[in-house]
């Protein structure tokens, strides 16, 4: 099928409820091949697990779930801090007893039903919250725990519904903009001028320092009536486009809502948002949000607003009902504490409901990551325009969660930076049918669509569908050099990019403090060549022995000799005056890394990290470890040009 082709929804469900399916399926066995093969320990060390934790307290938290939070034993931990681990707040994990025996094969299954699921809501030194999923509460452990990181299916849960309704809807149901997104009808044109039409002509902006392809773009996304891109490279004020934007449709007295693909892009515009006064409302958990955005989080405002004082009463009669639980030996009346329990559960979840359904209902705009616009909170809530910020680094169906209900839809990105990571191998559909979702007769003839992926993002199906004249594109660039910008700029974006005269000719020499100036300052790029014999690049295949087994760190590379250099150039640029914490040192491979981790050690400020983890940052100073060097002039997953898209204002 041609991208230019309209696209049977049904269709198109199908088969991404196909992909997501496999992609699931696919971090599923990954997980659960590394949790039997690895010991605790091992899985601690790899950053999936913490071990020898005891439950310090149980208490109530949002939605009536339980929260346990977990502390080190003492009896192992001698500073009271929880080990070195990878666990993050959002993480799915399961908490169970931890085994005594370290060489046993277990099972995740048979972990699941002796122990109890939950969300971790917040990570401490000495501490991790977890809110245990429902009907889990009534777990107790004895002894030693430990908690290990699982697939997230909740994710998938809310891109599977979304994707389930717009199979089953009827065509007479699709809106003009579903029609639109799906190449059913073009969309409706804009004027060829715009500053000069009526419609959008006169804007008073907020920030008229904008330049002109920042203004040009949000004068289209006014004008638009279905959809508009904004194609943001990097640096050049993508977000900075979107708060004007924001504020310019608040003006123009329409309801918003604003997504990002994680926490900290929602967060991100919250925090730019604030300093205008201008009434949002941030959905999402408080435990994942940033602290100075917590004054617009709706458990905030819930808390303390009138009702919310109602619901922290019964919130405290059910921490005290749960805290009778441990006192009480009889049987019979633990049952009946239980009953009480869900009784208040139910009652606290009633009002919590209505307390929130009157706060989102009168909010103009709303901001929530794309998963999160999935939750009970907005449904039957109606929205003017979407706002989907970072929208090539997130899933279609995840943008679907939101643009469901969405009358038209703004999404600003950059196609050509690196796309969602995918971890099934062969995410091809190919075309064989499959069938509907429950039966259903028309989902089940729809045939899946062959050749389609789940890298292919919204942002690129749209672009291929309706071809330029559906985007803006922003082309001053405020982060780099003009030299460093040549290369993304000639390569990836036809050349079109110009450095803003702040950072066209900024060197480290010009830094706002005491730089020495040599060679190394004064160079906005430097290229070491680590080609041949002396920079061997080195496998770093985890358990060569048994691939199957999983590895715990991937099939990685490194270069000690790249390394070396690198350490050397650190210190050089250090000894000239430049501050570590200016520094970045970004490599695609997680061995290489680990090869560079002592730099921590000398330079505590430096920022160590992968290049696709780097994405979207930026330091006065970036050196890249490439790590590749063989004979036959291999180099992987480097030859994607995305991931080379530099990020930096001034490259070493
Ligand atoms: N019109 C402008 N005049 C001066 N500075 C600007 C302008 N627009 C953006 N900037 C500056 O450019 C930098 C990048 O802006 P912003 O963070 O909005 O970019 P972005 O494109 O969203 O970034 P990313 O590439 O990380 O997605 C910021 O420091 C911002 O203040």
């Amino acid at each position: 099928m041609s991208p230019k082709e309209p696209i049977d929804v049904p269709s198109f469900a199908a088969t991404q409820l196909a992909l997501l399916d496999q992609e699931l399926q696919s971090e599923i066995q990954e997980t659960s091949s590394l949790i039997s093969n690895h010991s605790p320990t091992g899985l601690q060390r790899a950053g999936l697990a913490i071990t020898n934790l005891t439950i310090s307290s149980q208490r109530t938290g949002l939605g009536g779930k339980t929260v346990l939070e977990l502390g080190p034993d003492g009896a192992t931990s001698s500073t009271g801090e929880l080990p070195e681990h990878g666990i993050r707040t959002g993480d799915i994990v399961l908490v169970a007893e931890q085994p005594a025996g370290s060489a046993k094969k277990r099972e995740v299954k048979e972990l699941e039903r002796k122990g109890a699921r939950g969300v971790v809501t917040r990570v401490q030194r000495a501490a991790v919250s977890v809110a245990l999923d429902e009907g889990k509460d009534e777990v107790l452990f004895s002894g030693r725990v430990w908690m290990v990181k699982l697939a997230d299916e909740v994710t998938y849960r809310r891109m599977n519904q979304t994707m389930e309704k717009l199979q089953k809807m009827g065509e007479a149901e699709y809106s003009s903009f579903i029609r639109v997104l799906f190449g059913l009808s073009s969309p409706s044109p804009v004027p060829s001028d715009l500053a000069a039409s009526e419609e959008v002509g006169s804007i008073e902006w907020v920030d008229p320092t904008l330049n002109d392809s920042q203004k040009d773009a949000i004068r289209f996304a006014l004008a638009s009536r279905e959809v508009a891109l904004i194609h943001g490279p990097p640096g050049t004020g993508k977000t900075h486009t979107l708060i004007e934007l924001i504020l310019q449709m608040i003006k123009r007295n329409q309801r918003i809502l604003v997504c990002g693909p994680s926490n900290i892009s929602v967060d991100n515009i919250v925090e730019r948002l604030a300093p205008h006064k201008v009434p949002i409302l941030r959905l999402g958990h408080p435990a994942r949000l940033l602290p100075s955005v917590l004054n617009h989080s709706l458990d905030v405002l819930t808390q303390t607003s009138e009702a919310g004082a109602i619901i922290k009463d019964v919130r405290a009669e059910m921490d005290a009902k749960q805290a009778s639980i441990k006192k009480t030996k009889s049987g019979r009346e633990r049952k009946a504490i239980y009953t009480d329990l869900k009784e208040l559960r139910k009652e606290y979840r009633e009002r919590e409901r209505r307390c929130v359904s009157n706060l989102v209902g009168g909010s103009k705009v709303v901001l929530a990551t794309l998963h999160g616009a999935g939750g009970y909170q907005l449904r039957n809530e109606e929205f003017d325009v979407v706002i989907i910020d970072e929208a090539s680094q997130a899933l279609e169906a995840q943008c679907w969660v939101p643009l469901l209900s969405a009358k038209k839809a703004v999404c600003a990105g950059d196609h050509l930076q690196l796309p969602p990571t995918i971890k099934s191998l062969n995410s091809k559909m190919k075309p064989k049918s499959k069938k509907g979702v429950d039966g259903d007769a028309a989902a089940a003839a729809a045939p899946v669509i062959k050749g389609m992926t789940l890298e292919t993002t919204l942002f690129d199906r749209l672009l291929a569908l309706h071809g330029p004249s559906i985007k803006r594109m922003l082309t001053t660039q405020y982060r780099m050099h003009e030299k460093i910008m040549r290369f993304p700029s000639d390569e990836l974006y036809d050349s079109k990019l110009i450095a803003a005269d702040a950072v066209k000719a900024r060197l480290l020499r010009d830094l706002d403090y005491d730089v020495e100036s040599n060679e190394d300052t004064t160079e906005p790029v430097i290229f070491i060549d680590t080609q041949g014999g002396d920079f061997p690049e080195r496998n770093e295949d985890d358990d060569k022995e048994n691939p199957k087994r999983g590895s715990l760190h991937g099939e990685s590379k490194s270069n000690e000799m790249e390394a070396a250099l690198v350490r050397l150039h650190v210190k050089q640029l250090v000894e000239a005056g430049v501050r570590p914490e200016d520094i970045a040192v970004v490599t695609p491979y997680n061995a290489q890394l680990a090869a560079l981790a002592s730099l921590k050690e000398k330079f505590p400020g430096i920022e160590l990290g992968s290049v696709d983890g780097f994405q979207g940052r930026e330091k006065e100073a970036v050196i890249v470890s490439l790590v590749r060097s063989n004979p036959d002039g291999e180099v992987g997953f480097l030859g994607e040009k995305r991931r080379l898209n530099g990020r930096s204002r001034v490259l070493a």
